[in-house]
């Protein structure tokens, strides 16, 4: 196989014939200037020759690099140019000239909305950016795009802010809804501009709102589909209920505080009725009691049942004083011990099955009986393994006793039916303290301690919420939830590690609360008989409702008559009098509109390419849209998921447009008030944050971050920089050098380059603009400054301006630039752009965004010559190391290098064995090279300045010795001062 690569090394060494005499010429004379060729290119791309002479001596005699484009880019100018290149380059238009251009393939990146409640901050900056990085590597690679940003406009939150200090006191439904929807336009008009100058590419011109009259008609068709299969039906049963706020939440309304602190107790049920296989040790020892464990003391007045599993174990144990028989979990009885502070004797064991029959006192309420029952949702790994069942404040207890009669209003306090004591009592604070006094007056309280534990709170009012029933609609999960699970199994999930969150939130659910006492949301199309409570809804009302909705807006089910609101067909059915009807006052709960999405905007199969959203929506728009898509369309409305996670503050907490705990995207942008703490960065500088950002973890923002970013940029643009000086005055339309004709070493760099934009495509391809950035780096510090640009400089300076060696490189140049533009341009479009304005070669009035993905050909793979030329590098990088970063121009060097591959290799570079101006001595810097598989007898070894020894592994890694070691590719190279001619060749 290395034979294969060396002869198509040396076929290309017959063709090539180096043209330069010029160079050997000025060599020697311009060995200041040469000393710059092992540095860096300047932080201003360009090089200033060193002449001794004096400035300006050499300038004539060398084509150094010009280029309007500016080294750097700060303060105002720096945001104006931005702005004149959105302009310039046409950003507004881009997204509608690329849906118009032909092309075969869609890209659909359905864009979740954002809430419409306030300013954006930089966590929504890296959701739209990383979405817009994806959106415009797709377009340069060809395809059509299907991008339409969104907002969820509905909702309490927005209902709230806009009420303020008001309240809905004396608004009529109507005023409220008006006041939130100016509210809402208001953020989605601050929140579009910021988005516009983020750079997202998008028609802003046709969005879509979730308060709009056509996607509410979409929605409510779904909401009638899911109707008429069963899947939504309305039901008296527990639901999360938020006291703070007064209205049903959903799952994905709730957020979990991991340090919430109850009053845990224990107390006990005394059994009335004895299970019969107890019978005998009641008899002779006393009375039993039953002992539970619960953290919200407040339900033990709705408690209906004692829960046991029917499969454990339980004991009869005696406390050591002989105060009390508990009857307890046997596999709980050591740490209840431990807790209790007493030695707990077992007097008897039985199986849970056994304990059936039994019944208990109430504790607090006289003549109660509390029956024992079976349920498998008993936990054995805390508490008693006896559960205190209240059906109308647990979802799983509901599931074993429906029965549900609600002693606690919508102010979260006990009603009158709670009794006199507890009347008018809020349940999560003073209440519960009553509930504990009376439990203790009642001899029934074990114990008391606190508990922190994980505890739902309300989203938007950061309160704890409780549960409790109501009437209220709901999706039916259980039903779906099979389904939706093998609909996710063809889900490609990234980061796949989320795909058991996304799981577990499915499991937990086993219906969804839909309805909300609210106004500012989508009305649900049902009519109630007033006497009877009866719901009207079928598919000819709810279409009719759509119908309207999608030609009036939703107002209109508050300002129209029934008769209007109903349909003909209806109309003719409704036996007696109209006005036994009347409308429903509940709207859609907020993830059902946008959970529908899918439906208003989606074309077509209504299934995207991807949704790419933050963490917070795995229990949330991933779940609602999943969950619809699969009740109507019988797959997911994705084929993958991004899951990024959040910007978090400088405490670590989520950032967020609720807690205001934000950092603003256009103070990076634009800068803060104090410039010298917050600087004007521009959206690129904002952009390559985010591109940076392992988004797959937390993500902090701050100056440190913010300046490493602007540093990044500044140094691409001096790489840029020193590429289009040097193309000053090339035209690769006509001027361009066959690949096949060009020094090694630039064909080299085109196989490096082809490299790198493979590698760029699959990074964007994965997701992963954070590997782009790293790419991209290596590629123009490694490969570029310190490697292709160090050495180029004596063609591109000194050569004549047309000789081949000169055009090979620019040529070069031209692709290496035009390659690295159009690779940033996804995470930098405003930077490529205004590169791409300097560019020579094409036509003006072009963009870059309107011209392509990095177009690489195949024939510039040249892995044979990439290892002649690593091996090479090996050698120089110990040669330059080995003159303490003096010039390499003021010495010549000899390789010695014993027959065999790596001395074939080597040769490809040097025909002759000495030589000025060989590709060899280009590489090495030296000012002139002797290559050779003997060193000559008559050396004159007092003039040596160093010298060292290799091993060079040809299959991968080249390594250096001190000593010098067998094998097939040993190689030596010494170091003589400048214009010592030992060597007779
Ligand atoms: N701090 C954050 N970091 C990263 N992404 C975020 C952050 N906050 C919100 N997002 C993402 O931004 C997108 C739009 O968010 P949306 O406006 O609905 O957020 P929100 O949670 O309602 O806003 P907020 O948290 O600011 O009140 C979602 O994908 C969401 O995951």
């Amino acid at each position: 196989m290395l034979l294969c690569r060396l002869s198509s090394v040396t076929q290309n060494l017959a063709r090539w014939r180096p043209c330069s005499t010029r160079r050997g010429a000025l060599l020697h004379s311009a060995i200041s200037f040469n000393s710059s060729r092992c540095q860096n290119v300047s932080s201003e791309g360009t090089v200033q020759p060193k002449a001794t002479q004096g400035p300006g001596q050499y300038r004539d005699s060398v084509l150094l690099p010009r280029t309007e484009f500016p080294s750097n880019l700060s303060g105002q100018k720096l945001l104006e140019r931005e702005m004149e290149i959105q302009r310039e380059c046409g950003f507004a238009e881009l997204y509608a000239w690329q849906r118009d251009r032909k092309s075969k393939k869609e890209y659909c990146l359905h864009d979740g909305p954002p809430y419409a409640n306030g300013d954006p901050h930089v966590g929504h900056a890296l959701n739209k950016i990383l979405k817009d990085i994806r959106n415009r590597f797709e377009m340069l690679r060809g395809r059509h795009i299907h991008y339409v940003p969104g907002w969820d406009c509905h909702g309490l939150p927005i209902e709230l802010k806009a009420l303020g200090e008001l309240g809905t006191s004396g608004l009529s439904p109507l005023q409220v809804r008006q006041k939130a929807r100016v509210f809402a336009e208001g953020a989605i008009a601050r929140q579009r501009a910021a988005f516009q100058r983020w750079g997202v590419m998008a028609d802003w011109d046709n969005c879509y709102y979730t308060f709009d009259g056509s996607y509410e008609a979409a929605q409510l068709k779904v909401f009638q589909d899911m109707h008429s299969k069963g899947l939504i039906y309305q039901d008296y049963k527990p639901v999360f209920w938020s006291p703070s706020t007064r209205t049903a939440l959903a799952e994905a309304e709730l957020e979990y505080n991991p340090q919430h602190t109850s009053k845990a107790i224990y107390a006990t049920f005394a059994l009335s009725t004895v299970p019969p296989e107890m019978a005998d040790i009641a008899g002779k020892l006393g009375s039993i009691s039953v002992l539970v464990w619960t953290t919200q003391p407040w339900t033990i007045p709705a408690n209906q049942a004692v829960c046991f599993m029917p499969n454990a174990q339980y004991s009869v144990v005696k406390r050591a004083d002989g105060s009390q028989l508990l009857l307890v979990a046997t596999d709980r009885v050591a740490s209840l011990a431990t807790l209790l502070g007493t030695e707990l004797e077992s007097v008897g064991t039985f199986t849970g099955a056994q304990l059936e029959g039994g019944v208990c006192c109430h504790p607090t309420i006289p003549g109660k009986d509390v029956p024992l029952l079976p349920a498998n949702h008993v936990n054995m790994g805390k508490g008693t393994g006896l559960v205190h069942t209240a059906p109308a404040h647990g979802m799983e207890d509901f599931t074993v006793a429906r029965h549900s009669e609600c002693l606690v209003d919508e102010d979260g306090q006990f009603t009158e039916l709670a009794g006199p004591e507890l009347q008018g009592q809020r349940v999560m604070a003073e209440g519960n303290d009553t509930v504990i006094s009376m439990l203790k007056a009642a001899g029934a309280l074990v114990k008391e301690e606190a508990c922190v534990h994980s505890y739902p709170y309300d989203w938007r009012s950061k309160q704890p919420v409780l549960i409790r029933p109501s009437k209220q609609w709901f999706i039916n999960i259980a039903g779906l939830k099979d389904k939706a699970k093998e609909a996710l199994a063809k889900v490609r999930v990234i980061p796949e590690s989320a795909r058991g969150s996304l799981l577990a939130h499915l499991d937990r659910r086993p219906y969804w609360c839909i309805s909300r006492q609210r106004s500012w949301g989508v009305p649900i199309p049902v009519f109630y008989h007033k006497e009877t409570g009866e719901p009207l809804i079928n598919r000819h009302t709810v279409s009719h409702v759509a119908q309207l909705f999608s030609e009036k807006g939703s107002d209109c089910w508050w300002e129209l008559p029934l008769g209007s609101l109903l349909p003909p067909e209806v109309l003719q059915k409704v036996t007696g009098d109209l006005t036994e009807y009347e409308r429903g006052e509940d709207v859609l709960d907020i993830w059902f509109d946008s959970g529908t999405s899918w439906a208003a905007v989606l074309e077509g199969e209504a299934q995207a390419d991807v949704y790419v959203e933050g963490k917070d929506q795995i229990g949330g728009w991933f779940q609602s849209s999943l969950l619809t898509s699969v009740a109507v369309q019988k797959k997911a409305p994705y084929k993958a998921l991004v899951i990024h996670d959040f910007v978090v503050s400088e405490k670590g907490d989520k950032m967020s447009k609720s807690l205001g705990n934000i950092v603003d995207p256009d103070t990076v942008i634009n800068g803060g008030e104090d410039p010298s703490l917050s600087p004007p960065y521009g959206a690129d500088v904002l952009r390559w944050w985010v591109a940076k950002s392992n988004v797959f973890s937390e993500v902090q923002i701050g100056p440190a971050a913010l300046t490493s970013a602007r540093d990044n940029i500044s140094k691409l643009r001096a790489t840029l920089k020193f590429m289009l000086g040097n193309l000053r005055g090339f035209d690769p339309r006509t001027q361009a050098v066959d690949p096949k004709e060009m020094h090694y070493i630039d064909q080299y760099l085109l196989h490096l380059l082809r490299n790198y934009s493979m590698k760029m495509t699959d990074a964007y391809n994965d997701f992963d603009a954070g590997r782009a950035t790293r790419l991209l780096q290596g590629f123009i510090t490694r490969d570029l400054s310190s490697f292709y640009f160090s050495i180029i400089k004596d063609r591109l300076y000194c050569d004549p301006e047309n000789s081949l060696a000169r055009r090979s490189c620019q040529t070069v140049l031209a692709e290496v630039l035009d390659g690295v533009t159009r690779s940033i341009a996804p995470i930098l479009p405003h930077l490529a752009e205004e590169v791409y304005i300097h560019t020579p070669g094409h036509e003006g009035g072009e963009t870059l965004f309107r011209s392509g993905w990095i177009k690489s050909s195949p024939v510039w793979r040249r892995p044979g010559l990439e290892e002649a030329v690593e091996g090479a590098c090996a050698i120089r990088d110990s040669f330059l190391s080995s003159i303490h970063g003096r010039s390499a121009a003021e010495y010549e060097l000899i390789i010695e290098i014993e027959p065999g591959l790596l001395f074939e290799l080597m040769e490809s570079l040097q025909e002759e064995p000495t030589s000025s101006y060989s590709q060899l001595t280009e590489l090495m810097m030296s000012s002139r090279t002797t290559l050779t598989n003997a060193l000559p007898r008559d050396m004159n070894a007092d003039a040596l300045i160093s010298q060292g020894n290799f091993l060079i592994n040809l299959e991968g890694e080249a390594g250096v010795s001190n000593q010098f070691h067998g094998g097939p590719s040993v190689c030596r190279f010494l170091v003589f001062p400048l214009n010592w001619f030992p060597v007779q060749t």
